[in-house]
């Protein structure tokens, strides 16, 4: 992989981000970097982020040849510099041109909402990985799979410009022909995937969150990056029962002509707006899985062979609709109806409903939702499948991030009527967990829930299943797989939370 230096400024000119170069000297670039600790010999490095100048001196050390950036920096002197109005577009325009535009081989179905990203980007893998014969990517806030041998933990759920086309090249260099991704409204806000174009961008809903002084300051901007993956999509499917469908539809109306614009919604939905949905859906869940009814409304829709009835491996009414949007998006892909029916009928998803009977203390739930909407529909879900006992939930919310979450976790669990609630740390960070809960105390209706406060993750699990009986069950949620906790700025090793359940009730039953 190469750039030379021409193609650079004829990028940065198309797209009006150049402002200046100083000591132009080098034909051709062998390697892109960002970090200084990966710079090599002919590195093009961008300085961008909560950047210390001394960084560029030790790129500088490594090999760096020229650096991209906002401004001068007198550390790099005695190298060439190309100075743009924005460096992460720049970034995201450059990579894709030194790994040579992989996008151009692949696929991509790219997934946005406040929940159920990963979700179903998982189902959607699943099947397309039956309908291509394995030849389908994922990139997800849990795992990258660039191919078959090829998978490792994710650190954000949409990676860094650089770092996306990087493994967009090893995908397509991998014989793979599809892509699943989340598209973060944090990576359309840092401009990580500026552009990109996707086959099919799917919008799954929205409701506050990530608002906070790291994240967005308003919910306005929350939603109005979100919204930015319909206009950087070819096709797009939309939820006709997501808060703020009208905007949402006509943004799609903007740049799309109705043939490619999808909707979709229980049968009976209405939305706001006047749309007839594409498809719709009728499911019925139990404890462990969902039947799905699937009816294609309209002529476009009845052409993706996506109408019929599924069996769907993960529960919750609310991964019906996730499942909905997900048979679009494979129809627009052109998967066969039968890695459709195979798919969802076989797929997980790590740390999302995971589940397990005990022999005296109910279900035990382990399950990533954290936020309002999340921990909502959860708990709604839960009361519909356990009429007569208690719901138990184990919560509390991260420090340092998302601040608003701690009122919503409040107003969820009043909202939904939990009967006990322990409140424990989540990733406190550099925050005491105890007055996180406080927060989230304070926004609960105390009439209508009982509080219980342990601060020991591990301990508010076992106080919680140690009060379980038989009829009722124990959510444990925010934290699905994640295998630390975040304190003081260290990850710190953590069992995980399904193991600490079943750890607690190994002894539990070992002792009686
Ligand atoms: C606020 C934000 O978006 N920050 C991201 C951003 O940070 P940054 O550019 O300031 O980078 P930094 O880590 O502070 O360091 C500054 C620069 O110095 C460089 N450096 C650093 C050390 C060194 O020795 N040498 C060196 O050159 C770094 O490589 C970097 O280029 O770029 C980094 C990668 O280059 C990201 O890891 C980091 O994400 C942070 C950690 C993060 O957690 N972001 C969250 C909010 C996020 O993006 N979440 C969304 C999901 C949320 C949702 O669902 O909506 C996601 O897509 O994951
Ligand atoms: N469509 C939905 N509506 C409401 N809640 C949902 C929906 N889909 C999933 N959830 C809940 O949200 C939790 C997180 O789901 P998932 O990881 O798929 O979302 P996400 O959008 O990737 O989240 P994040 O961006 O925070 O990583 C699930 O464990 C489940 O409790």
């Amino acid at each position: 992989m190469a750039i030379s230096w021409q193609e650079i400024i004829d990028i940065l000119t198309k797209y009006e981000l150049l402002v200046s170069v100083e000591r132009p000297n080098v034909m051709e670039f062998k390697a892109i970097a960002y970090d200084s600790r990966k710079v090599s010999a002919d590195t093009l490095f961008f300085v961008k982020g909560n950047f210390k100048p001394a960084f560029l001196t030790s790129a500088i050390e490594s090999g760096a040849q020229a650096f991209v950036a906002d401004k001068n920096y007198a550390e790099g002197a005695n190298i060439a510099a190309i100075i743009v109005k924005d460096v992460q577009k720049a970034m995201s325009l450059l990579s894709a041109a030194f790994y040579n535009y992989p996008q151009n081989d692949l696929f991509i179905v790219a997934y946005t909402g406040t929940k159920g990203k990963t979700t179903a980007a998982y189902f959607t893998h699943e099947i397309l990985q039956n309908s291509t014969h394995g030849k389908t990517a994922l990139f997800s806030t849990i795992d990258r799979i660039l191919g078959p041998n090829e998978q490792f933990k994710s650190d954000l759920s949409t990676p860094e410009s650089l770092d996306l086309f990087h493994d967009m090249r090893r995908v397509v260099d991998n014989g793979m022909t599809h892509l699943v991704m989340e598209v973060s409204s944090q990576a359309y806000k840092k401009s990580r995937v500026y552009g990109l174009r996707f086959n099919v961008g799917i919008f799954l809903n929205i409701s506050p969150d990530h608002i906070g002084p790291l994240e967005h300051p308003t919910f306005e901007d929350y939603l109005a990056h979100k919204l930015m993956l319909l206009d950087n999509s070819d096709q797009v499917i939309i939820n006709a029962e997501s808060d703020h469908f009208a905007e949402i539809y006509n943004r799609a109306q903007k740049g799309h002509a109705s043939e490619d614009i999808f909707v979709y919604g229980h049968k009976g939905s209405q939305p706001v707006v006047n749309v007839q949905p594409d498809v719709s859906f009728t499911g019925h869940a139990d404890l462990t899985r969902s039947q799905l009814l699937v009816t294609a409304q309209t002529s476009k829709s009845k052409k993706l062979g996506i109408a019929g009835e599924y069996n769907l491996n993960v529960p919750g009414d609310y991964n019906e609709s996730n499942a909905a949007s997900v048979l679009i998006a494979v129809g627009l892909a052109h998967a066969d109806h039968q890695s459709m029916v195979i798919g969802l009928n076989e797929v997980t998803v790590p740390g999302r409903m995971e589940s397990f009977a005990t022999k005296n203390h109910g279900m035990v739930y382990v399950d990533y939702a954290h936020n309002y909407i999340s921990v909502k529909a959860l708990l709604s879900f839960l009361h519909q499948q356990h009429p007569v006992g208690k719901v138990i939930v184990v919560l509390g919310s991260p420090g340092n991030k998302g601040e608003s979450r701690r009122a919503g976790f409040g107003q969820a669990v009043s909202e939904e009527q939990a009967d006990i609630v322990w409140l424990t740390a989540d990733d406190p960070q550099y925050e005491d967990p105890q007055a996180i809960a406080a927060e989230i105390a304070a926004a609960t209706d105390e009439t209508v829930v009982e509080l219980h406060y342990e601060m020991d993750r591990p301990t508010a699990i076992k106080k919680a299943l140690l009060m379980s009986t038989d009829d009722d069950v124990v959510a444990i949620v925010g934290k699905g797989l994640d295998p630390y906790q975040k304190i003081n700025g260290v990850d710190t090793p953590y069992r995980g939370d399904m193991q600490v359940a079943r750890d607690v009730i190994a002894e539990i039953e070992a002792s009686v």
